[in-house]
């Protein structure tokens, strides 16, 4: 069963991703991307790892700049679930 995270374990676990921070009970990620259309095939394959996981960020779009926020809305807060997607979008990232 999905748990909320306590405070020092969200905050231990941000310090593994690539490039998050955490904003109160959500983690954030900003990344540029070389053009505004490979910005929105980030998204779409972010789209589908989303789908995959029934877990879903917001998403910042903003001509080349993609801003993906992550929390659980059901709990109101942050689990295993965010940052196991943040790991899956920091590892497309990686590759793109
Ligand atoms: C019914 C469906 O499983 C839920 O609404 C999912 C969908 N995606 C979700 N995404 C996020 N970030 N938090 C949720 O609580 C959530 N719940």
């Amino acid at each position: 069963m999905t748990e909320l995270l306590s405070d020092s374990a969200a905050d231990e676990a941000v310090r593994t991703l690539s490039g998050w921070h955490r904003e109160a009970e959500t983690i954030v990620r900003t990344v540029e991307l070389p053009s505004f259309p490979a910005a929105i095939e980030v998204v779409d394959r972010v789209a589908e790892l989303a789908e995959a996981a029934d877990h879903h960020p917001d998403i910042d779009i903003r001509w080349r700049t993609l801003t993906f926020r992550l929390s659980t809305h059901y709990l109101g807060g942050l689990t295993e679930r965010d940052f196991a997607l943040a790991r899956q979008i920091d590892a497309l990232l990686a590759a793109t």
